[in-house]
């Protein structure tokens, strides 16, 4: 019999985990549902990829393998929680907590200097970044506000500054020499191998990747980024910020694209902090300083100096504060600057924050000031654009009339950039790269100079014909016109483009409304829309996918955290992730300062719901489809009663909102006639919840507002993590 699977990550969610898990098992029990956690957290792929550095009782199962294969067959059902796509500089920090704990796995090596240092960083990089979504990713992405949570944003609008089309806020990207620019596309009429070379221009040939094959169909890019054209770039948008008194920031996806943007940002961050790298150069060299993790690697390393030097160094990093521009902040109060960390600022969530925020950041002072974000690279960089441009000249957005924006993305199967970590390279000299087929074809090829970033990306042809069909299907469902995000200007969007008119022969189009735009005229043509209350859904690549599934959501929601966030597996399977956000670091934060937690799961609620509903339709389960619905039926009754997380301690926070409920289900539960079962068991239960509801509320919210302990970051002690997130006695007798 098939199971629900579900999924142990980090931060926040895995705190919720703790809290709302039990209530699930306790729900599920009497009806055949079986239930499995598996551990994908940071620290758990840690440990599992060096068996041979720990003892047996410490060593761990490679649940993220198992899972990437359970995926791709029909029984899978799996709760995907959010995880931390981490950085080096949480990988470390990972590293550092275990190695505490007695585990001896080894340190990370910046530099491997033998075999088996590079054996350690390879083993390390496959965890790097996001290195869990697109193993499970084994089917394209459906993402949506389900009603109940677009009524609810209506009747209850969060808040939403204002915009002034006088604000100075704007995006600033490459003209030229970036990847947008650059890149060639083809489609293979065959299937065949190919080997990325790079030969230099004394005709030397190195293998950058060996022969790997791929099918018919498939479509296949190749771009550069210039390294002179971004590093001119940069200095530009430094110098222009400085000039017009606007913040400096930079938006990009450290995490996902894990091997170009970490690279990008290290020139940012030489770029703006260009005096101290210029005067101090050979220090920072001999130091070893990592400038792709940020400017807190520079911070920590200068740590090892002498008094004297250090505070030379750190009075030249302020005077690069003082000079200006600005720099937008992470954190003001800690002096945490946008440049500090690669994966402090991820575009996806970072861009519509700011347009929420009336196109402002925060600066040093702690206060909001337009923004110029740079995002280098231009291929996407004009949706933010127009969406800017969209709110100086109309205001901005009233979540309490406009309309939806929901998304079918290509992401099967590492589909386009999101999948090209292995065919990303920073080029080591000038010459020719090429793409070369096994009978010495040359595909694609770009001449590139020393420090260019080249990558491939790929995208098979079934993902495309099931995003198309995922397309259709859903604008039939909903009624709902649906534009697919292409650019007929860009190599690969115009042969995906190809494939789409093909594809959309294979199905019932009539009476859509079907529309093919450049993502500049979507987002126009979808914000126009918007603000008169209408829906469109958004058909786009993976890039686009995870951009417009924070930016619409957070404009119309708040947060994407409460979408409903559907992967139809290729094989038949589901992957049902919770909600369309991260993991929210700052929100453990505070559960260690003052014991309030407020994550909100309601993206847990819907994926749950959806999860019990196909397990019901595959193994015959009428119990699991009641509880589905009644599951769906509680949330909208939270919403309603709006017993969500509030954001200060001493409220009711996510263990609140997770007793709520349970009381809403186990009402719906007793008040339901289709099982009777169920009915008799949840009676007295939903009863007992409600009779102890001011009880076990108090209990939850009195032991807030003092500081609270979980034993560790990465890997908290179960013991204590379980009692923090479950203090109320009172409930857990009753789940009992
Ligand atoms: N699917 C996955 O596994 C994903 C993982 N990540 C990872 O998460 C980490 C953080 O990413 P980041 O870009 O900061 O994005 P987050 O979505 O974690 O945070 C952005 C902001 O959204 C709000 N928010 C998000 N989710 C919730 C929630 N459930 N309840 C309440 N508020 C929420 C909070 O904002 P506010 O202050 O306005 O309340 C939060 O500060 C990174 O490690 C990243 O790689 C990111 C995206 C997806
Ligand atoms: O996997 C990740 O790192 C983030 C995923 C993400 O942001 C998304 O899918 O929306
Ligand atoms: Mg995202």
């Amino acid at each position: 019999m098939s199971k629900i699977i579900y999924t142990k990550t980090d931060e926040a969610p895995a705190l919720a985990t703790r809290s709302f898990l039990p209530i699930v098992k306790a729900f599920i029990k009497s009806s055949g549902i079986n239930i499995e956690t598996k551990d994908i957290s940071l620290a758990a792929r840690i440990l599992a990829i060096f068996p041979d550095f720990l003892s047996e009782d410490q060593r761990v199962s490679d649940d993220l393998a198992f899972l990437g294969e359970l995926a791709k067959k029909p029984e899978a059902n799996i709760i995907k929680l959010p995880n931390i796509s981490a950085s080096i500089p949480q990988l470390k920090g990972a590293i550092e907590e275990l190695q505490s704990l007695g585990f001896g796995i080894p340190n990370y090596p910046d530099k491997p200097e033998n075999d088996s240092e590079k054996d350690i960083k390879s083993r390390y990089d496959k965890i790097k970044g996001s290195a869990v979504n697109p193993v499970l990713r084994e089917g394209n992405s459906d993402r949506r506000a389900p009603k109940a949570v677009k009524n609810y944003a209506k009747k209850n609008p969060h808040s939403m500054g204002v915009w002034s089309s006088d604000s100075k806020t704007h995006v600033a990207t490459m003209q030229s020499g970036d990847f947008a620019h650059n890149e060639k596309s083809v489609t293979l009429p065959e299937a065949t191998s190919v080997k990325i070379e790079h030969t230099d221009n004394n005709g030397t040939t190195t293998i950058l990747k060996d022969s790997f094959s791929l099918l018919k169909g498939e479509i296949i890019d190749a771009t550069v980024m210039s390294k002179n054209a971004l590093v001119t770039f940069l200095d530009e948008q430094v110098a222009d910020a400085r000039k017009n008194n606007l913040l400096f920031s930079l938006h990009m996806k450290g995490t996902m694209m894990k091997v170009s943007d970490p690279i990008i940002f290290g020139h940012a961050v030489k770029s703006y902090y260009k005096d101290v790298f210029e005067k101090h150069g050979d220090i920072i060299k001999k130091l070893g300083v990592n400038v792709n993790s940020g400017v807190s690697n520079l911070l920590n390393r200068i740590e090892e100096l002498p008094d004297v030097k250090r505070k030379e160094i750190e009075a030249d990093i302020d005077a690069v504060y003082k000079n200006g521009p600005a720099i937008a902040m992470v954190n003001s109060d800690k002096g945490i600057t946008n440049l500090h960390v690669p994966s402090d600022v991820i575009i996806d969530a970072s861009m519509p924050a700011m347009i929420r925020t009336s196109g402002q950041m925060w600066n040093a002072d702690g206060k909001l000031q337009d923004t110029k974000a740079v995002i280098p690279d231009s291929s996407y960089a004009g949706v933010y654009a127009a969406t800017i441009d969209f709110c100086k000249k109309h205001g901005a957005f009233d979540p309490t009339t406009m309309g939806t924006v929901p998304n079918v993305g290509l992401m099967a199967q590492k589909a386009e950039e999101y999948g090209s970590h292995d065919k990303t390279f920073e080029i080591g000299s000038e010459g020719i790269i090429r793409v070369i087929d096994t009978s010495g074809n040359v595909l694609l090829e770009h001449t590139v100079e020393e420090g260019d970033i080249w990558r491939m990306c790929q995208v098979k042809d079934a993902p495309i014909q099931d995003w198309v069909k995922l397309a259709v299907t859903r604008a039939r469902a909903s009624q709902t016109p649906a534009v697919f995000w292409l650019d007929a200007n860009r190599a690969h969007d115009a042969q995906l483009i190809e494939k789409v008119n093909t594809y959309l022969k294979d199905h019932d189009t009539n009476g859509l409304d079907l529309r093919i735009l450049s993502p500049v005229d979507a987002t126009i043509f979808t914000c126009e829309r918007l603000k008169e209350g209408k829906d469109t859904i958004s058909v786009s690549g993976n890039v686009l996918r995870d951009y417009l599934t924070d930016l619409f959501p957070i404009l119309e929601v708040g947060t994407s955290a409460k979408m409903l966030s559907i992967v139809p597996l290729m094989n038949g399977g589901g992957l049902f992730e919770t909600g369309a956000g991260g993991s929210a670091p700052k929100h453990v934060q505070q559960l260690l300062e003052e014991n309030h937690l407020r994550w909100d799961s309601l993206g847990e609620f819907l994926a749950l719901a959806v999860s019990l509903e196909h397990f019901s339709e595959v193994n015959n389960n009428a119990k699991a489809k009641i509880l589905g619905e009644t599951l769906d039926d509680a949330t909208e009754k939270l919403l309603e009663n709006k017993k969500g997380p509030s954001r200060k301690a001493g409220e009711l926070d996510n263990r609140g909102s997770h007793f709520y409920l349970a009381m809403y289900w186990a009402q719906e539960l007793a008040h339901q006639t289709k099982d009777e079962a169920l009915q008799v068991e949840f009676t007295p239960i939903a009863k007992q919840l409600a009779d102890n509801a001011t009880a076990i509320v108090k209990e939850l919210n009195d032991i807030q507002g003092r500081p609270t302990d979980i034993g560790g970051y990465y890997e908290p002690n179960e013991a204590l993590i379980n009692q923090v997130m479950r203090p109320s006695k009172t409930l857990n007798s009753i789940l009992q």
